[in-house]
C-alpha cells in the first residue's frame, strides 16, 4: 500500500476519536525546533586559542567525521536539515565565531564576527539562537565565572555576556525573528560550601549588570538556564532551578529547563503548566540524561511524549521555545541531528494527534478508568503512518530511508576528514 493509502486508513481511525489530523498536521508545520550547532563537532568551536571543553560538561565517543570547520559544519547541519520535516533555527554559542585567523577575546566579540553564519541561515530560511559560552577557557578554569569572587573575572564575562546580547540582537533585526540568548554558567562547587548565599548574590549582581544594557526584545529574547549539578559541582550549583526561576519571574525574562539537569525521577514536562500560569513564554533544552547529565541524544520515550503532550493540551506551540542540547560523539553526528529532531516534532505530532479535549474532560468527570484506557489504547494507535505521510509531503525521507542518506554522506564526505 502506498504511504497515501496507509494515510488514509490512519487518518480514518484518529477521526473516530474527533481529531482533525489536518489541522494536526498544519499546526506541526508552524513548529521550529532550534537545533543546536555544537553536536555537529562536540562543542569545539572555531576559536583561534582552542581550548579543552570545560565547564562540567562532556563529549564522549571518537567517531569520524566530526566537522571541524565553520563550512563542514554548515555542511553538515545543511545535510541534517533536509532530512527533517519543517523550517527551524540553528542554535550557536560564541565559540562559534569567524575571526579571520585573528584572536579575539570573548568579550570582545561582534556581530560582525558572525555574519557569515547570518548570510547562511538568510539562504536557508533559518532562524538563529544564541549562547553566550562560559566555559572552555582560562577566565572560567576554577569553575567560577559571573558568581566569581575575583571582581575582575565578573567583569570579564559581563561584558562577554552583554556582547553576546548584542549579537542576539544582530540575528534578530537580520532574520527578522528573535533571537533567543541564554545564558547558561557553570558555576558551582565540587563539594559541600560553607557559603550557599554569597556566590548567589553576586551572580544576581551581574546579571542585573548584564540585563541592565536595554535590547529590543522584537530581536533578542533572553533566557536563563538552571542546573542542578555538573562534574566538578557535584554538591553545589549557584544558578539552581530555584535561582533562575526566581530570577526570571522577577526580572521578566525567560526560565530555560534543561530536561538534564533535574533529579532523576524529577521531570519538566511537569513543570510547564505551572510555569505558564507565571510567565508567558519559557524555554527547552531537550535532552536525554541517562544516569546523570549526559546529553544523550533523545529518544521517543514516555518523557518525550508527555512533553510533547504538555506543549500541545495546554495551548503553548507559541509560548514555549524548543530547542535541543545532546552531543552524542560515538554516532554519526548528522544522525544524531536527525534522529533527535525528527524524534521532537514526533512527540508533537503524537500530542497533536491526541484527543486532549475528550480526555481533560474525562479527568473532570472523574472517569480515570477510561482515561488510563484511551491514553494507553493511542500508543498503538497508527501514528507512524500519518508521520510518513508528514515527511513525504515536507519532502524529506520516510521510514528509515534518511539514514540512507546518511550513509552516502558519511562515505563520500565525512570518512574524508580524518
Ligand atoms: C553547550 C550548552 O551550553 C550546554 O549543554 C548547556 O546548555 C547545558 O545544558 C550544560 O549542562
Ligand atoms: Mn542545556
Amino acid at each position: 500500500m502506498s504511504t497515501f493509502e496507509n494515510y488514509q486508513l490512519a487518518k480514518a481511525q484518529y477521526e473516530k476519536l474527533g481529531v482533525d489530523v489536518e489541522e494536526a498536521l498544519n499546526h506541526l508545520k508552524q513548529v521550529p525546533i532550534s537545533i543546536h550547532c555544537w553536536q555537529g563537532d562536540d562543542i569545539s568551536g572555531f576559536e583561534v586559542n582552542q581550548q579543552e571543553l570545560s565547564g562540567g560538561i562532556d563529549v564522549t565517543g571518537n567517531y569520524p567525521g566530526k566537522a571541524r570547520t565553520p563550512e563542514e559544519l554548515r555542511n553538515d547541519l545543511e545535510k541534517a536539515l533536509s532530512l527533517i520535516p519543517g523550517k527551524h533555527r540553528v542554535n550557536l554559542h560564541a565559540i562559534y565565531a569567524e575571526t579571520n585567523g585573528e584572536v579575539v577575546e570573548r568579550d570582545k566579540l561582534e556581530p560582525k564576527h558572525f555574519k557569515k553564519w547570518v548570510e547562511w541561515a538568510k539562504s536557508h530560511d533559518l532562524g538563529l539562537d544564541f549562547n553566550p559560552t562560559l566555559f572552555s577557557h582560562p577566565m572560567a578554569a576554577d569553575g567560577l565565572t559571573l558568581s566569581h569572587p575575583n571582581k575582575e573575572i565578573r567583569e570579564f564575562w559581563i561584558r562577554h555576556v552583554i556582547a553576546c546580547r548584542k549579537i542576539g540582537e544582530y540575528f534578530g533585526r537580520e532574520l527578522g525573528t528573535p533571537a533567543l540568548t541564554n545564558i547558561w554558567i557553570p558555576d558551582g562547587y565540587k563539594d559541600i560550601p560553607s557559603d550557599r548565599l554569597t556566590p548567589r548574590r553576586r551572580l544576581k549582581e551581574s546579571l542585573d549588570k548584564i540585563f541592565s544594557v536595554q535590547i529590543n526584545e522584537k530581536y533578542n529574547v533572553d533566557a536563563v538556564e538552571s542546573k542542578l549539578f555538573g562534574i566538578g559541582s557535584e554538591a553545589y550549583v549557584v544558578g539552581s532551578h530555584e535561582f533562575y526561576l526566581g530570577y526570571a519571574l522577577k526580572n521578566n525574562k525567560l526560565c530555560l529547563l534543561d530536561t538534564g539537569h533535574f533529579h532523576p525521577t524529577e521531570v519538566v514536562s511537569n513543570k510547564i503548566s505551572a510555569m505558564l500560569l507565571f510567565s508567558d513564554e519559557l524555554a527547552l533544552h531537550v535532552s536525554r540524561p541517562v544516569r546523570w547529565d549526559s546529553d544523550h541524544v533523545i529518544i521517543l520515550d514516555d518523557e518525550l511524549r508527555e512533553i510533547g503532550l504538555e506543549i500541545i493540551r495546554n495551548e503553548a506551540l507559541n509560548k514555549v521555545r524548543i530547542g535541543l542540547d545532546f552531543f552524542d560523539a560515538s554516532i554519526n553526528r548528522v544522525a544524531a541531528w536527525t534522529i533527535g529532531t525528527r524524534n521532537m516534532i514526533k512527540s508533537l505530532l503524537y500530542a497533536l494527534l491526541t484527543p486532549n479535549d475528550y480526555l481533560r474532560d474525562l479527568q473532570e468527570k472523574g472517569n480515570f478508568t477510561e482515561r488510563l484506557a484511551l491514553m494507553e489504547e493511542l500508543k498503538t494507535y497508527p501514528f507512524g503512518a500519518i508521520w510518513d505521510y508528514y515527511c513525504e509531503g515536507m519532502k524529506v525521507p520516510t521510514g528509515m530511508a534518511w539514514l540512507d542518506e546518511v550513509n552516502k554522506y558519511e562515505a563520500a564526505v565525512l570518512t574524508k576528514r580524518d
